[in-house]
């Protein structure tokens, strides 16, 4: 049997702010299998960016333990995390935090030119990615040239370009009016399911919730 993608065992956080300490994360435990879309419900304020950004390997400070396609994670150095993330993960946040100065294709073709894809497969995939989300026609615009959601496909494109066998997205149409982010969301569904990509989705919008493969909700720092 395959190893799951994300293995979360006892994951805890703190923060400590004015000698108060709170903590966010009492003990996660959350198996990912390959392919398997999970959406991550929580109230405002319950730790879904905290534990993405664990999942992420985007910040130190964890307790507990967390692997990435069967690779123990928090004991690695930056180095060990950074193949970690470039080869097995793709992200896509609430503001989509795309280059301003490369066009949409640029911005899809760069993470896999950084993962050493040549140049025309890279260039090819990303038309594809693009073309897929109703883009093809916006292939140069740069992102101040785009709109919200438009924007926020190209991010999708970005972080789905290198096939990673898992997609991290915090809120990914939390900026978008009801429609768009509906659209946008069943698109990146579409082409996550497409490709076999796990997910793991923050949002608090149950019932975007309902369409994927499984519900998990934080409350009070532990998952139910
Ligand atoms: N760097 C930090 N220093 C101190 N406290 C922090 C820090 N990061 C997060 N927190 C606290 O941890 C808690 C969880 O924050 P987090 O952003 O993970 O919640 P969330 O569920 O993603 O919320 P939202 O849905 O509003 O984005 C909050 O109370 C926040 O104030």
């Amino acid at each position: 049997m395959s190893n799951p993608v994300v293995d979360l065992r006892g994951l805890t956080r703190s923060f400590t702010q004015g000698g108060v300490t709170i903590d966010v994360l009492r003990g996660i435990d959350l198996q990912i299998m390959p392919g398997e879309i999970v959406a991550l419900l929580g109230p405002s304020g319950s730790g879904k960016s905290t534990m993405l950004q664990a999942v992420g390997l985007l910040e130190g400070g964890f307790g507990g333990e967390i692997a990435i396609c069967g690779q123990r994670a928090e004991k690695s150095n930056g180095d060990a995390r950074t193949a970690l993330r470039r080869d097995h993960l793709g992200f896509v946040y609430q503001f989509h935090h795309l280059l301003p100065d490369f066009d949409a294709s640029e911005n899809v073709i760069l993470p896999q030119l950084v993962s050493g894809v040549p140049r025309a497969e890279a260039e090819e995939r990303a038309k594809e990615l693009l073309t897929a989300l109703g883009l093809g026609h916006r292939l140069t615009h740069r992102p101040s040239q785009l709109s919200g959601g438009e924007q926020q496909r190209v991010a999708v494109a970005r972080a789905l370009a290198n096939k990673p066998e898992l997609v991290l997205a915090d809120e990914p149409t939390g900026n978008l009016d009801e429609a768009t982010s509906d659209r946008v969301l069943e698109e990146f569904l579409r082409l996550v399911r497409g490709q076999g990509s796990a997910a793991l989705i923050a949002t608090h919008n149950e019932r975007l919730a309902a369409r994927m493969d499984r519900v998990v909700r934080l409350h009070e720092g532990k998952l139910h």
